[in-house]
Parts: structure tokens; C-alpha cells; sequence
């Protein structure tokens, strides 16, 4: 049913609004731009002939994958994908791609995956959309593991651009001692991620709930994300650290900046 609004703008002030809606789309628009530019770069320089590819999940890998369905077409490539997430094996199976697990291809030659947040060391933030564990295992059993982002996942620390925190998956009958002992030990507020169009929280691919903890004031990554795994429940955290090989951003400006990992 329709219904009128219950106060109208003055004239003056609707070419405001219309100006600011046209440019949260155009900013809109040029981040999807700037995700095709990183997945697209990131397909062409990462992935052979002949290659095991561990494919992420969210918006940026949609990119990716409509790459690689292109390049195995133009190109006769012969590769298989090993999914991260249902979205990914959906997508995989969209695209006609061959799909393969890791019971068949163990060992995968490179995996590519988006990011919520990368710093300066490609320490990254990984689950806002909920898929951390399974793109954890696929990113840990690859020989390379190639982030994909646009500009704005781009930081100096964790914590500067991406403010929903880290996510954490946890067995369901564990979620409140979890989240009192995250905050007890490390600060910061944990909160258990709610559902949108579904009454309760968000179940993850595997059956679980996640946590979102957003931390205040974090030195060493490595020993708070060990310190995590170690408190029962938990099943996986999002802090992916000394995974990533290199992360390619898209950036505003239609450039590709790629980061390295730092040499150990
Ligand atoms: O759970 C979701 C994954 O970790 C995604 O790879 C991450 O949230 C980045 O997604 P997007 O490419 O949509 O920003």
C-alpha cells in the first residue's frame, strides 16, 4: 500500500537530496568498477593452464569468476575450482566451471578471495559475509593465496576503514561464554551477528553463529588471533595473518596497486 510522506522538503533543499542520491551512485558505481579492475588483474597474473583454483566468496569474486569463465573459454583453459562458501560453488556451477573439493585436489595451486579490510603487513579481515572458516581452509591449502579489494578495504591498521569488527564463527551453544571471554581478555564489544530477512541470528554454511568483535586496541595480531582459536567454541576466527601472498586493489583513479606480503 502506498503512503504519502508526512512532511515534504522545500524545493531548495529535493536538488540536495537528487545531487547527493547521483553521487552515492556514482561512488557506488566506481567501487564496482574498482572490484572488477582487482579480480580482473589478479585472474590474469595468478591463474595457468592446468591449475587447482580455490574460489572466495562475496561481491568482489563475482568479478573474478566472470574472468576466469572468459579466460577458459577464449583461452581453453583447463582448470577446476574449489569453492569457499555455497555462494561459490553456485557461482562456479553458474559459469559452467569445473567443479572440484579438496578430497580430490588437496593441494590447490592458487586461491582467490576478497577482504574486508587488508593492512600494511596483508593481514586481512575476512567473514563480513559470514564464509570465514571454508575460505580459511582453502586459502591455508593453497601455494598461493591472492586477496582481491577495492580502494576502500585499503589500510595502514586493522581497524581503519572496516568499523563492523572481526568476525568469528562459533558453535552455537557457546556463543555467550565466547563473547565474555573475547571481552574480558582483549575489550572491546562482541555482539552476535543477527539475521536480516530471517527472525534470529545468522547460521553460517557450516551451522554456526558468528561474533562480531570489535576490538579497540590490538598490537600483535598473531597472538590474539592463536589466543581466540584456543577459547573452546570457538570455531574460526576471521584475522587471516601471514596468509596472503599479494592483495590487488582497484583503485579510483583505474589503476591496479598491488601490495606484497612482507619477505619473512
Ligand atoms: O564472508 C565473506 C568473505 O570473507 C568476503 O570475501 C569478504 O567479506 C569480502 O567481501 P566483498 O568482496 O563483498 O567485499
Amino acid at each position: 500500500a502506498s503512503s504519502s510522506p508526512p512532511f515534504s522538503l522545500p524545493s531548495s533543499l529535493s536538488c540536495c537530496t537528487h545531487v547527493l542520491g547521483f553521487s552515492q551512485s556514482a561512488a557506488a558505481n566506481m567501487a564496482e568498477e574498482a572490484k572488477k579492475l582487482a579480480a580482473y588483474s589478479a585472474v590474469d597474473n595468478n591463474v595457468q593452464n592446468n591449475q587447482a583454483v580455490g574460489v572466495g566468496s562475496g561481491s568482489t569474486i563475482v568479478y573474478a569468476v566472470d574472468r576466469l569463465a572468459e579466460r577458459v573459454r577464449q583461452e581453453k583453459l583447463n582448470i577446476v575450482c574449489v569453492p569457499t562458501s555455497f555462494q561459490a560453488r553456485q557461482l562456479i556451477l553458474q559459469h559452467g566451471l569445473a567443479l572440484s573439493d579438496l578430497e580430490r585436489h588437496p593441494e590447490l595451486d592458487v586461491a582467490i578471495d576478497g577482504a574486508d579490510e587488508v593492512d600494511a603487513q596483508l593481514t586481512l579481515i575476512k567473514g563480513g559475509g559470514g564464509c570465514l572458516t571454508q575460505e580459511k581452509i582453502i586459502a591455508g591449502n593453497s601455494k598461493c593465496f591472492v586477496v582481491i579489494a577495492d580502494y576502500r578495504k585499503d589500510s595502514s591498521v586493522l581497524g581503519e576503514q572496516w568499523k563492523k569488527g572481526v568476525p568469528i564463527e562459533v558453535i552455537p551453544m557457546a556463543y555467550v561464554p565466547v563473547s565474555r571471554v573475547i571481552a574480558k581478555r582483549f575489550g572491546g564489544e562482541v555482539n552476535l551477528r543477527m539475521a536480516v530477512s530471517k527472525a534470529g541470528p545468522v547460521v553460517t554454511d557450516n551451522s554456526n553463529f558468528i561474533l562480531d568483535w570489535k576490538f579497540e586496541d590490538v598490537q600483535n595480531w598473531s597472538e590474539v588471533n592463536t589466543a581466540i582459536k584456543m577459547i573452546p567454541g570457538v570455531v574460526e576466527t576471521g584475522l587471516f595473518v601471514n596468509m596472503a601472498e599479494r592483495a590487488y586493489f582497484g583503485m579510483e583513479d583505474g589503476s591496479v596497486k598491488v601490495r606484497k606480503a612482507p619477505a619473512n
